[in-house]
């Protein structure tokens, strides 16, 4: 493509020959080590590293124009200044790639909790009605039913414009994070349906403030198409402030959840049952949910009321939602031989784990164990909450390690030591290997009991512990068979 129909958005800031409009740019690249020769290359000022210091080894691979933000740079190809190299990254990527999000029906899905749930309860409805659906996210990339790891749960705008390029399926669905979103990561693509799930205390490492968080999540609304929706869950004061606000802008948007009356339709979650009941006009339907546990009530009313927007039969959601079959690490039951069961879930925030403590309890639990830890690197003002919720909740914890990241072994386990002496009580426990916390739970566990062990959900370890086990899941099955073995 001409190098004139990929920068005719950007605000340039240097004076750019004219004869090298016509150049024609072979490739885009925002990594040096991606450049191949005839490319773009966008120099991206980063958290860690800046990409301006990568411009030289882009010339050496090829690149044949580079984009930067500096004043100058000295190197024999020529350079282009723009205010925002992040912001021009979309912008360019959206020209090279024809505006991939034109024709296809695009979802995003914004909020603190249930983003990858409501994802994949919207894809299987939309499956099982004919239509194929990608879905970027953060456990994969699913893109023509092919399977793509994903590093980050909302990539770049490059990455993502590439896999909206390649996707033939009929509807996409995006989860946008708000690291996302202030980076700039959707610039260029707009959608049909942006959903907001809840907002709770997270990130405010990267945000800051509450409020900020917010603003940021609220973002993603200035991405909707002429034609395109908001969907709002308005259970808590975030929800309701951003469907106020949004309202306020003349934005369709649609509310949902059970305090409010949207399309006169009253909700009532029963969670004892999994089902949603939707009141209107006199007349009830009942929507089933195959997961258990309030807050997924929440996710199947957002898919539910997005998936009725996109034009499909009531009743063939509610088929759907029946059989749905839940998605890896978030409730993922394991039964154990003894009539205890072990839960395996991604909660990382307070509130996560105030929902599924209390999902274990609906769920019958007569001894609720809990095992647990922190993530290094990442927000410290949600531990305190974290450990309130789970003395509050629990019959016992278990505090033991999570991702360190860069934090070494001795620094987290004198942070559980203090967290666990400031605010835990006498029913917690330090158990600072994981894969031996579990293995202890699950051997002093009885009948009815529930373990639930939360952070993880469907990752790998970082870090090796005792048992060589990759992952919660596999610990739990090493545990479960080396069990049935010494039974014969
Ligand atoms: C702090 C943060 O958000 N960092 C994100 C950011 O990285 P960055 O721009 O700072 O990149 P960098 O590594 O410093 O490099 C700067 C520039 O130099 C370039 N470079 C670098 C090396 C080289 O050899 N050559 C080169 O050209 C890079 O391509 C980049 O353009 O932009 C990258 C591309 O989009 C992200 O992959 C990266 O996510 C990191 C890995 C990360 O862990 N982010 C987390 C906090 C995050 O974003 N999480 C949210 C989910 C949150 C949730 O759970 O709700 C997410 O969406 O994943
Ligand atoms: N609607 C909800 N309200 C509160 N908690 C929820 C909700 N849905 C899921 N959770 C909890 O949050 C955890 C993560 O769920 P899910 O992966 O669907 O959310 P996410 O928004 O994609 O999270 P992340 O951004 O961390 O990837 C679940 O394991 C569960 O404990």
């Amino acid at each position: 493509m001409k190098l004139k129909n990929l920068i005719s958005e950007l605000s340039i800031k240097n004076n750019v020959d004219k004869n090298l409009l016509d150049q024609t740019v072979l490739g885009i690249a925002e990594n040096s080590l991606l450049v191949e020769p005839g490319f773009l290359f966008i120099a991206v000022k980063g958290h860690g590293r800046d990409g301006h210091h990568f411009i030289e080894q882009a010339v050496e691979n090829g690149a044949s124009i580079i984009i930067g933000e500096l004043d100058r740079i000295d190197v024999p190809v020529p350079y282009i200044q723009v205010q925002d190299s992040r912001k021009a990254v979309g912008r360019i990527a959206n020209k090279f790639y024809h505006n991939p999000s034109k024709d296809k029906l695009m979802i995003g899905i914004t909020g603190t909790n249930g983003k990858t749930t409501t994802s994949y309860m919207l894809k299987h409805i939309f499956e099982s009605n004919g239509k194929s659906c990608a879905v970027i996210g953060t456990i994969q990339n699913i893109v023509n039913g092919k399977t793509i790891k994903s590093t980050n749960t909302t990539p770049s705008s490059l990455v993502a414009h590439q896999l909206l390029a390649a996707s033939t399926d009929d509807v996409v669905i995006m989860e946008v994070s708000s690291h996302g979103l202030v980076q700039h990561r959707i610039a260029g693509i707009e959608f049909d349906f942006c959903l907001f799930t809840n907002l709770h205390h997270e990130h405010l490492d990267y945000h800051g403030t509450l409020s900020n968080y917010f603003q940021a999540k609220a973002l993603l609304f200035q991405h909707l198409k002429p034609t395109g929706q908001a969907i709002v869950s308005t259970d808590t004061v975030w929800g309701l402030k951003l469907a106020d606000m949004l309202k306020s802008k003349g934005i369709p948007t649609r509310e949902v959840g059970q305090t409010t009356e949207n399309d006169s339709q009253r909700v009532i979650f029963n969670p004892e049952n999994s089902t949603i009941e939707l009141l209107k006009e006199g007349e009830a339907f009942t929507v089933p949910s195959s997961l258990a546990g309030l807050h997924n009530l929440y996710n199947a009313l957002l898919a539910y009321a997005t998936a009725e927007a996109s034009g499909i039969n009531k009743n063939r959601i509610a088929d759907s939602l029946a059989d749905f079959k839940g998605v890896a690490g978030r409730l993922e039951l394991f039964k154990m031989h003894n009539g205890a069961t072990v839960i395996i879930d991604y909660a990382h925030t307070p509130d996560a784990i105030l929902h599924v403590l209390t999902t274990a309890k609906q769920l019958g639990a007569k001894k609720v164990v809990h095992i647990f830890g922190f993530r290094g690197n990442r927000d410290i003002s949600k531990r305190k909450d974290m450990l309130f919720v789970s003395s509050d909740l629990s019959d016992q914890y278990i505090l033991t390690l999570d991702d360190l990241n860069s934090v070494s072994c001795a620094d987290m386990l004198s942070e559980l030591t203090l967290l666990n002496d400031s605010y835990g009580n006498e029913k917690g426990l330090i158990v600072p290997d994981r894969t031996l916390a579990i293995k202890l739970a699950m051997e002093y566990s009885q009948s009815n009991d529930y373990i639930v062990i939360t952070g993880k959900g469907h990752e790998t370890y970082q870090q090796p512990f005792q048992l060589s086990t990759p992952s919660d899941q596999e610990t739990v099955n090493y545990i479960l068979n080396l069990q049935v073995a010494a039974k014969s």
